[in-house]
């Protein structure tokens, strides 16, 4: 009989890994997932001591300071120093603990502003980053050079990268001040339609595109990356493969929220970049695609705000 395999996963009550656990429910997989409150991932020496009592097999490290546009741009100090801290202490507790496996998550803003779009993981550092988020993505790029570096030193692939397109879904934060597009959009139509109001402001003049997935089809790739790991490239975007324009997710939550009314444009607000589409060349030769569609995702999101509200 094969021995249950522990995996460790860090931010496990955030929208990524709440999704990752629904995703191991009923699996055979032994999940550790401290809450924030449970284990600071800030406090070096607790997550050394954390690995060396607890040692998984495996680690996912989804745990960070993340938030949309406008939290970004307000926090830029906290967006570096906390997820800088936070990837330092996970990955080098890890590589001292000498565990196996970690899949590492960074994020699209890791590529550089001008670059041609599709955007493939050989452009990593080869230009100016974008400023609105320029802090998060430099903490973003040590910690996945530090997990290169760990394969170099180890002479074999151990602590592999993945590269997430923008994400929503269950278990998303609907904040304004911190909130991404989509649950920004879902609050807005929604109190449109609730407060009888005929016009929704956009941010920005709403030509510049994102490429969204449902955090679910994430959890779903994981899933198969815990299970695949030896075959899991080192470093691999994991998006839809195709984006869509600011003004056409807007269009789409208001189908669905059943609000009927009209947009206009905030030009003053910030916009960021023009188009950060993934290639999705690498997961594909993986043999992974994501499953759900625009609509049944925001359906199912729009579902997880009003059960949100109703607690
Ligand atoms: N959301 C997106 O669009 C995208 C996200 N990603 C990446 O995916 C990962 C998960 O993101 P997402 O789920 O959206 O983010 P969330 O904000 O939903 O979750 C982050 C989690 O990290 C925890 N956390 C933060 N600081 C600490 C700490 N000091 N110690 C322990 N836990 C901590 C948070 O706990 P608490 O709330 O209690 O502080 C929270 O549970 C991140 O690495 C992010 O960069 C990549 C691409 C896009
Ligand atoms: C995942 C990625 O996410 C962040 O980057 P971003 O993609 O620019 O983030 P966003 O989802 O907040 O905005 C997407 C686009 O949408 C437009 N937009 C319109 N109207 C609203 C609106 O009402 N709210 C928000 N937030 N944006 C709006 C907004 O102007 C922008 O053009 C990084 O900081 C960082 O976290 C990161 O790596």
């Amino acid at each position: 009989m094969s021995k249950q395999r522990t995996i460790m996963l860090t931010g496990g009550r955030g929208m990524v890994g709440s999704n990752v656990r629904e995703r191991l429910a009923g699996s055979d997989w032994n999940l550790l997932a401290p809450s924030h409150s449970d284990l600071d991932l800030l406090d070096a020496e607790a997550v050394h001591d954390y690995l060396a009592v607890h040692r998984p097999d495996i680690i996912i490290h989804s745990a960070g300071l993340v938030g949309g546009i406008q939290a970004n741009i307000a926090n830029p100090v906290a967006f570096l120093d906390k997820n800088l801290v936070i990837g330092r202490n996970v990955i080098m507790a890890a590589y001292e603990a000498n565990i196996e496996q970690l899949i590492n998550l960074a994020s699209t803003c890791v590529y550089p502003r001008s670059a041609l779009n599709p955007l493939s993981e050989d452009m990593i550092l080869t230009g100016e980053l974008e400023p609105t988020n320029e802090g998060y993505a430099i903490a973003k790029l040590m910690a996945l050079r530090l997990c290169q570096y760990v394969n170099r030193e180890r002479g074999k692939a151990c602590f592999k990268t993945i590269i997430p397109c923008n994400l929503y879904g269950r278990h998303d934060k609907f904040d304004p001040a911190r909130s991404h597009l989509i649950p920004a959009i879902i609050h807005k139509v929604h109190h449109a339609k609730l407060n009888g109001s005929k016009v929704v402001d956009i941010w920005g003049d709403g030509t510049a595109r994102r490429e969204f997935m449902y955090a679910g089809d994430l959890a779903d790739f994981l899933y198969r990356a815990l299970n695949n790991f030896d075959t899991l490239p080192d470093l691999t975007n994991v998006g839809l493969g195709h984006d869509f324009s600011i003004n056409d997710y807007y269009a789409a939550v208001a189908e669905v929220v059943g609000w009927t009314g009209e947009f206009s444009h905030d030009l003053s607000k910030p916009v960021g970049m023009k188009q950060k589409l993934a290639s999705d060349a690498k997961q594909a030769a993986w043999g992974w695609a994501p499953k759900t569609s625009l609509k049944d995702g925001i359906q199912k999101t729009y579902d997880f705000y009003l059960e949100t509200l109703n607690k």
